[in-house]
């Protein structure tokens, strides 16, 4: 489902060039979902951005749903994003002028991928159903992180990348949003990848993938295991 193969990307900077990954390769079956842990600076925003096809390696692939994204016009990187990636950041994002509906179904809409049936039960799932025509300064917290799930499944995408995206939670809101992320992707046979600093909420994953000085590496988990095992290919350095 997603193939990363051998990604390395250098930031410049004034003093000495960042080398922010090093080699980075995973494989990430259908249905599974794996966290992504590493200390602050260690590369994860930066992986999970060039997943996405939100900022380019230096080289490297990788291949969402038998997709290459490297090498695509940025247009083509995003109407594959639009149509095939979810993504649930901690900074939200959610539009200011659109209410609880519009934001939930925004990316479908744009990937033309909008289902009225299935983003109605993703809204009763997701606890909001009433809230619809709220807009999200008039949300809770967890609210809005659960209109932002909902934006990131709405489209039934085969991918959702989500970085630290209960972090601005406290502990019981951040494991309900969890408990909802990794449900329905679980429905939905998203493969998920999550980067987070908690290994408590990391342990609920399938598989851990532990990000040191841009070199990822599969790590104990003590997750469930849900899926069959992909295995990671570790990063070379
Ligand atoms: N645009 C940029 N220009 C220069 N250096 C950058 C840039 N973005 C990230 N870096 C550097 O690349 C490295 C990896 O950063 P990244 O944000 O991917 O780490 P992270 O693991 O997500 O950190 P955190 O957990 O704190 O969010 C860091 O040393 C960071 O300072």
């Amino acid at each position: 489902m997603l193939s990363v193969t051998d990604l390395r990307k250098t930031y410049p900077a004034p003093d000495r060039p960042v080398e922010a990954l090093r080699g980075a390769s995973l494989e990430i079956g259908a249905g599974e979902a794996v966290a992504l842990t590493g200390e602050s600076g260690s590369g994860k925003s930066t992986l999970l951005h060039i997943i996405a096809g939100l900022d380019e390696a230096d080289s490297g692939s990788v291949r969402v749903d038998g997709r290459e994204m490297s090498g695509l016009s940025d247009g083509a990187r995003a109407r594959l994003r639009r149509a095939r990636i979810g993504l649930v950041f901690q900074q939200l994002n959610l539009i200011p002028s659109l209410n609880v509906w519009d934001n939930l179904t925004f990316q479908a809409r744009l990937a033309g991928r909008e289902d009225r049936a299935f983003a109605r039960a993703l809204l009763g799932r997701l606890g909001l159903e009433g809230l619809e025509r709220r807009y999200p300064e008039e949300l809770s917290g967890g609210q809005q992180q659960r209109v932002a799930i909902g934006r990131a499944l709405a489209h039934r995408p085969a991918l959702v990348l989500a970085d630290e995206p209960t972090g601005s939670l406290d502990e019981a809101a951040a494991d309900r949003a969890l408990d909802l992320l990794l449900e329905l992707t679980r429905d939905a046979g998203a493969a998920l990848l999550m980067a987070t600093h908690s290994l408590r909420l990391a342990a609920r994953l399938d598989r851990r993938l532990h990000l040191s000085g841009g070199v990822l590496r599969e790590a104990a988990c003590g997750g469930a295991g849900r899926a069959a095992g992909m295995s990671a290919a570790g990063g070379g350095g």
